[in-house]
């Protein structure tokens, strides 16, 4: 889009960002290097094929290699953390070289999929949540909800046809992980073993909030998932991120100035600007009054209309390391609802490319 405010998104990134960040993220880094599983041993393709049909079979991310020579026998893959930060690298170049989308990067898209995909979770049903990949079929990719979310599903195709033996699942949490420490956010700790599912696992229309409600909504919502309080204001932190789409979700523009950046600078908005209701002919949103190029969504104000929740606006306003090592763990938790880890999975922590 705008290329000026992709240069200055650019510019952020490459000058502003790290030195403020640089010391707090390296620490952050060190502390999370102490998850991190050393990688082991190598896989080679040598020419062989990934048949997929074992992957079902066998579980847990083991996969069969079929030879284009028949009278090779099948061999077994077992990818490693180090097949999964190829993925993280191919993603992440992606990312650099399509950068002619929106803001100028495809990352806030990417952390939406992620999102929509594991906040379908029901905790009393143990339904939805990121194993399944659901949203690939109609009806649930047609939930208002997921309006646009295409992009972000299409943008994944090139790189689950040169690593087939991803589930769609991981695949798609991967990137969310691999946008999030893209845009300067912080390390994300990752396991890998979802397993995709059919269309009769879709969720039924309604799960994911709705951004015209307001403290009550949110709690029935994300209390459903499992979140607490200081949960639910961390996660929407998230919004820092990305712009609202007048043709996806009716709603139009950024949350912050630098919207391919994650920072706590939603936080700091929130409590430090003036925000009007924005006079148009979409839906009721919020914009600042300064400047009005920025926007809150009604769900967005009820976290600093809410006293409780507007505890945890101030301490991650104040504090963007505090934002960072609550918004690492409460992600890794909404990204892991619904999977049912084999024991032992390995937890993992990829380095990042060009962040
Ligand atoms: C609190 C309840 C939430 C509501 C009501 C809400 C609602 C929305 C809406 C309406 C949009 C605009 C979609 C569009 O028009 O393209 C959006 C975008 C976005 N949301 Fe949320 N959201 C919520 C929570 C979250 C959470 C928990 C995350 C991630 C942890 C998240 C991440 C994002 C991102 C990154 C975008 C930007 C997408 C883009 O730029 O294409 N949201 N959200």
């Amino acid at each position: 889009m705008a290329s000026a405010t992709r240069t200055f998104a650019r510019a952020l990134r490459t000058s502003a960002r790290p030195a403020i960040n640089a010391a707090p993220r390296a620490a952050f880094r060190q502390s999370a290097r102490f998850y991190s599983a050393k990688p082991t041993g190598g896989s080679s393709s040598n020419g062989l094929l990934y048949g997929l049909a074992g992957a079902g079979l066998l579980g847990g991310g083991a996969y069969y290699l079929y030879s284009n020579d028949s009278s090779v026998a099948p061999k077994l893959f077992v990818p490693k953390f180090e097949d999964y930060q190829k993925v993280y690298n191919e993603i992440a170049n992606r990312l650099e070289e399509k950068e002619d989308y929106d803001d100028g990067s495809y990352g806030p898209v990417l952390v939406r999929l992620a999102w929509h995909a594991s906040g379908t979770y029901d905790k009393e049903t143990g339904t939805g949540g990121s194993n399944g990949a659901t949203m690939r079929f109609s009806p649930e990719s047609d939930h208002g909800a997921n309006a646009g979310l295409k992009a972000a599903r299409d943008f994944l195709e090139p790189v689950k046809a040169k690593f087939p033996w991803i589930t769609y699942s991981d695949l798609w949490i991967l990137a969310g992980v691999c946008a999030i420490q893209e845009m300067m956010g912080p390390t994300v700790p990752y396991r890998a073993g979802r397993q995709d599912r059919d269309v009769a696992a879709c969720t039924p229309d309604g799960r994911l909030p709705d951004a015209a409600q307001a403290q009550d909504h949110l709690r029935n919502i994300f209390y459903r998932m499992g979140f607490n309080d200081q949960e639910i204001v961390a996660l929407c932190g998230a919004h820092a991120l990305g712009r609202c789409h007048s043709d996806r979700s009716g709603y139009s523009g950024p949350w912050t100035f630098s919207p391919t950046v994650l920072t706590n600078d939603y936080y700091k908005l929130l409590l430090e600007e003036k925000w009007q209701w924005k006079k148009w002919n979409g839906p009721k949103q919020y914009e600042d009054k300064k400047t009005q190029t920025l926007m809150m969504l009604p769900a967005d104000m009820a976290i600093i209309q809410d006293k409780k929740f507007k505890e945890w606006v101030k301490v991650y306003a104040a504090d963007n390391d505090k934002f960072f090592q609550d918004f690492s763990a409460v992600v890794k938790k909404l990204f892991e609802l619904g999977v049912p880890f084999k024991e032992g999975t390995e937890t993992w922590t990829f380095k990042p490319v060009n962040a």
